[in-house]
């Protein structure tokens, strides 16, 4: 791996903090582009109250000076602005009694990390489990990925995102030149303002009835070169990178690269991209069903992720649970929660394929400095049009 990250920090402690690792000198890199990415994954009806109360701004505490990295490990740190109604729940030192914590779960939420996690870790206050399986962290994955994305901007990688289904509303109309900005202002990321109405009133619906919604999101790369990942070995090919990373979001279920499934129920008369002659490529494909990737390698063509979110576990109506003190059959334990995250998701999954992607670029080029890398990918652009 050439790019390493890793992030700690509880939903309701004092602060998250990230690490990456790898990040070649020379990027430009400011707070207001941070802050800008980590305002989009606030975004998004269906939303709890928690995004009202947190900022999510990014301090730099280290790797970058004056306005650019410098090669050293970056460290970022967001501060937890909930914190100051939770620091003696969640304070580091032992308290002076034995009594214990308020708003302490003592019955866990079907569908959350609480009851697995009580058990892997041996807790019995699940409060314990849910502080860091909470989504929280991703605000530091985005802003981690954030920088990532900055990176690829200079080797001309751009990443966006949009809503397909929330619920049983849906927006298969295909992509066209929308600005990110357009798809931003959507409460629901969708393309389509009629299909962004029916999802918004799926997620009214299901807060009314105390339920909540997951959905479909895709998330597409433009740009990548040809030839990242590789087919020699089954830790190299970039979709397993890709799953992989999709995967380690909260609450993803399923991810499909290009048709995915659909290319299951095809005949590979339609399932594949057939190649045509061009005059400075040589060959270029006439459709995009593999989503940008064949054998383990970018073809070229955008990278096109299609990814499941499962809905919210908690549930304001709630399913039925265990008290773990006394045994009992109780409902599952409420605590305060978005309806539907889907849209949030989806800006999250922008960071996540610009850490794979910044990883991939890294692993075949090298280079030190973002100029080095820079010019490998001019040379290397320029021999694969020659192929
Ligand atoms: C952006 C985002 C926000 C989420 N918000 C909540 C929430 O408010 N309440 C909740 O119970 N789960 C929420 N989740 C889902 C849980 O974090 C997730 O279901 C839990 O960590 C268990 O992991 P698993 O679903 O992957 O098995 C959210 C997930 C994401 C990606
Ligand atoms: C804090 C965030 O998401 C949280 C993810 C989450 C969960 O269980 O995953 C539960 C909720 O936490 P809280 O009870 O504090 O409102 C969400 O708000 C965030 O995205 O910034």
């Amino acid at each position: 791996m050439s790019l390493r990250h890793l992030t700690a920090g509880e939903s309701h402690g004092a602060a998250l903090v990230g690490i990456l690792e790898g990040m070649p000198s020379g990027l430009p890199l400011d707070i207001a582009t941070l802050h800008a990415q980590a305002k989009r994954r606030k975004l998004g009806f269906g939303r709890g109250n928690r995004q009202t109360i947190e900022t999510d701004e990014v301090r730099i505490l280290s790797g970058v000076r004056r306005g650019v990295t410098i090669g050293s490990p970056i460290a970022l740190m967001i501060e937890n602005r909930d914190h100051v109604r939770w620091a003696e729940i969640m304070r580091v030192d032992a308290p002076d009694d034995d009594a214990p914590a308020a708003r302490a779960v003592h019955v866990p939420r079907p569908g959350h990390a609480d009851r697995v996690g009580g058990i892997k870790y041996d807790r019995n206050d699940l409060r314990d489990i849910l502080e860091r399986a909470s989504a929280r962290e991703t605000a530091m994955r985005v802003a981690l990925g954030t920088i990532a994305r900055a990176f690829l901007a200079e080797v001309g990688v751009m990443l966006t995102s949009r809503v397909v289904r929330i619920g049983r509303a849906v927006d298969e109309s295909p992509w066209h030149d929308v600005p990110v900005a357009e798809i931003d202002a959507s409460p629901v990321r969708a393309l389509d303002p009629v299909a962004a109405a029916a999802m918004v009133q799926e997620i009214e619906l299901a807060r009314a009835a105390g339920d909540a919604l997951g959905g479909v999101f895709e998330v597409v790369a433009f740009g990548a070169p040809v030839g990242l990942g590789s087919y020699a070995q089954w830790d190299r090919r970039l979709e397993a990178e890709v799953g992989r990373a999709f995967l380690s979001l909260n609450a993803i279920k399923g991810v499909e690269i290009g048709l995915g499934f659909g290319a299951a129920a095809r005949p590979g008369s339609e399932a594949h991209d057939a190649y045509e002659p061009d005059p400075q490529t040589r060959t270029r494909y006439r459709t995009n069903r593999a989503g940008g990737i064949e054998g383990g390698m970018t073809t070229g063509q955008p990278i096109v992720v299609r990814v499941g979110m499962k809905p919210i576990a908690t549930l304001m109506k709630p399913l039925d649970s265990v008290d773990l003190r006394t045994g009992e059959a109780v409902k599952a334990h409420i605590e305060r929660a978005d309806t539907c995250a889907v849209p949030a998701a989806a800006v999250i999954g922008e960071s996540l394929l610009a850490l794979v992607l910044a990883d991939a670029v890294l692993a075949k080029f090298g280079g030190d400095s973002l100029g080095e890398v820079q010019q490998r990918v001019r040379a290397w652009e320029a021999t694969a049009r020659a192929r």
